[in-house]
């Protein structure tokens, strides 16, 4: 069981020192001393024949526990979950991961452009009212074909069954046309993904690539940064098919996975890299990626990219040497939330003549997701879902189940297990095989019940989830507004439902209330008055945050934190997401065992 199972259980049959198909070993293009082993220095790989790693012997490989059949519901069986089984033998040093190469992506055209329904609302988004600020904004567009873009690209958006803009598209596909940077904030689930890159992809197809096929060190034109390892690759697949038959080479670097196998990856070719920041630092500073070239930047979810934990990695990122200064690159940030003050603190990165989009209200909270808000002590809160998700079974709709601890997690996801609903479960603590299979399995409702931390809460875009409870609340409102965003995506309805333990979570009724009102959500007498009789946030300082605005229209000065709408503490959370992603084996998010971080 060497590559073949931790690329998705079949033996693969291909070369035994490479892993890839296509040649045997003897014609493996490592013997020429240009493959792996050279890229990290010159000499010839002593590393393991099956993946390819230093270190250690095939006979001692990893792979050959056979991850590739670990079944994320292993729960069930109660013996085989590797991360705890990895925690375990760490005693202190903790020792490496089996590693994991993930399953190749899909080279088959209706899997690769098979793409999510719209939902009956899709046409409303045409309502929501759109704010571009700053000046000389190009006209927006209301067609595809008025896009400009290339050819190809925009076969590949009809093949995407794409066949009109959404507003964020509308307007974003000229301002970046017309060579301008960009804070773009529109609604979860509303197609921001595409706005940055069809007119990206055009822009780099039509200018012809200048990375060279032949040279060591890859230099991408365009790189995209997000916050987890799930989403970078969820956008390199969508980059994947826009640019399909193009010169375009997309390829994604992150955390938790074969170190080898990603330098196969960029070697390749690498035009657009998509990365987690902490691998993307790990493959510059091995002198894999040279940054001379880039032309763009992204940032997606850029107000959690610039928030505490990857702030100080993006402006090393841009203070890098060879990294364009911001007036020769261009800088685009998406999310569906920005704080005034990561606003601020965005403005470092961006020309002074960017454009800032807004569509409908900053960090309001997607309308077509009906949020119902119940009171529940943390006590009843297990029967208090039980209850919820009786029919699951039957129904098998997605329902994804958000809570503030890993630890956590896995408990919830054992109990459910063992009410006999099949669950899964995906935090920054498990090995990233088991992640990426909880996904699959709840993409597929093997496990139609997923418990998640905050990791899976931002930009995962999977469809038919039909229901998101926040089993608990979460520290900050803009998660919140994420995590209800996994539903009613592109126009589908969806619905979430949150336990509020008025003990715990008094300090974010005021924003909670603030958000269901905007979004037309019934409001529970027993919340509105939590909130009038909260202490730590007012309403005044939310105003200019929830008004859609661009802080240069407000002077930028004296405006007050986000922070405080958290309840006062001025201190955003880091939650669990990525961190730490380079050296190749960190699998861990934040913090091992201080929960208060997860
Ligand atoms: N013009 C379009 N026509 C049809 N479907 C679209 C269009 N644009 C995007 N979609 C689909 O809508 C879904 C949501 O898009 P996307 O993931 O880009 O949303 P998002 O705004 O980035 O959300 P989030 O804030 O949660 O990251 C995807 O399945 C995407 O394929």
């Amino acid at each position: 069981t060497g590559f073949g199972d931790s690329r998705g259980g079949a033996r693969s049959k291909g070369c035994f020192k490479c892993g890839e198909e296509g040649h045997m070993s003897r014609e493996c293009p490592q013997n020429t001393g240009s493959g792996f082993g050279d890229s990290r220095g010159g000499a010839r790989s002593k590393g393991c024949f099956k993946c390819g790693e230093e270190g250690h012997m095939s006979r001692e490989c990893p792979q050959n526990t056979g991850s590739g059949d670990r079944h994320s519901n292993a729960y069930f069986k109660g013996g085989d979950h590797a991360a705890q089984e990895y925690h375990k033998a760490g005693d202190g040093d903790k020792p490496r991961p089996p590693l994991y190469i993930p399953p190749p992506p899909p080279e088959d055209e209706v899997e690769m452009f098979a793409s999510m329904q719209r939902g009956i609302n899709f046409g409303k988004y045409d309502a929501i009212p759109v704010e571009v600020s700053g000046l000389n904004a190009p006209k927006c567009i209301s067609t595809f074909e008025m896009a400009n873009l290339q050819e190809t690209i925009l076969v590949n958006v009809q093949k995407a069954g794409y066949d009109r803009p959404t507003p964020v598209q509308k307007y974003s596909i000229p301002i970046i046309n017309a060579d301008r940077d960009l804070m773009a904030c529109a609604q979860t689930g509303s197609g921001k993904t595409a706005a940055f890159l069809l007119p990206v992809l055009t822009k780099l197809v039509e200018s012809g690539v200048k990375s060279s096929e032949f040279s060591e060190k890859k230099t991408p034109q365009a790189i995209i940064i997000g916050p987890t390892r799930e989403l970078v690759n969820q956008i390199f697949l969508e980059a994947r098919k826009f640019s399909r038959s193009t010169i375009i080479h997309p390829v994604v670097v992150y955390g938790g996975t074969s170190v080898g196998y990603q330098i196969r990856a960029v070697q390749k070719g690498c035009d657009v890299l998509i990365a987690t920041p902490g691998r993307l630092m790990d493959f510059i500073n091995r002198g894999l990626i040279g940054l001379e070239n880039v032309r763009f930047i992204i940032l997606d979810e850029a107000d959690r990219m610039l928030d505490m934990g990857f702030e100080s990695e993006i402006r090393k990122l841009v203070s890098l040497p060879g990294m364009p200064q911001k007036n020769n690159r261009h800088t685009l940030m998406f999310s569906a939330t920005f704080p005034d003050e990561i606003q601020k603190l965005a403005h470092d990165f961006l020309r002074e003549d960017f454009l800032f989009l807004t569509v409908g209200r900053v960090g309001g909270a997607c309308s077509d997701v009906t949020q119902t808000v119940i009171s529940v002590e943390w006590k009843d809160k297990r029967s208090k879902l039980l209850e919820l998700i009786a029919d699951v079974n039957e129904t098998k709709s997605r329902t994804l189940v958000f809570v503030e601890t890993k630890r956590g997690a896995d408990f919830l996801a054992c109990v459910l297990c063992q009410e006999d609903f099949p669950t899964t479960s995906i935090h920054g603590d498990r090995l990233q095989q088991d992640r990426e299979q909880a996904l699959r399995d709840f993409k597929l409702a093997v496990c139609p019940i997923l418990v998640a931390t905050s990791v899976a809460a931002r930009g995962l875009d999977i469809p038919k989830v039909e229901h998101v409870i926040n089993y608990d609340m979460p520290r900050e409102i803009d998660e919140y507004v994420h995590r209800i965003g996994r539903t009613g995506r592109c126009g589908n309805l969806g619905r979430a439902t949150t336990f509020f333990d008025n003990k715990k979570d008094a300090n974010l009724a005021r924003s909670l209330v603030k958000i269901l009102s905007e979004a037309q959500q019934e409001v529970p007498g027993w919340l509105g008055e939590c909130a009038e009789s909260a202490v730590g946030s007012n309403f005044g300082a939310e105003k200019g945050r929830f008004g859609g605005k661009d802080l240069r229209e407000r002077g930028g000065e004296g405006i007050t934190g986000f922070g405080s709408m958290g309840g006062g503490s001025g201190a955003r959370s880091t939650a669990d997401y990525d961190y730490n992603d380079g050296g190749g084996f960190d699998c861990v998010g934040v913090n091992d065992d201080d929960d208060s971080w997860d």
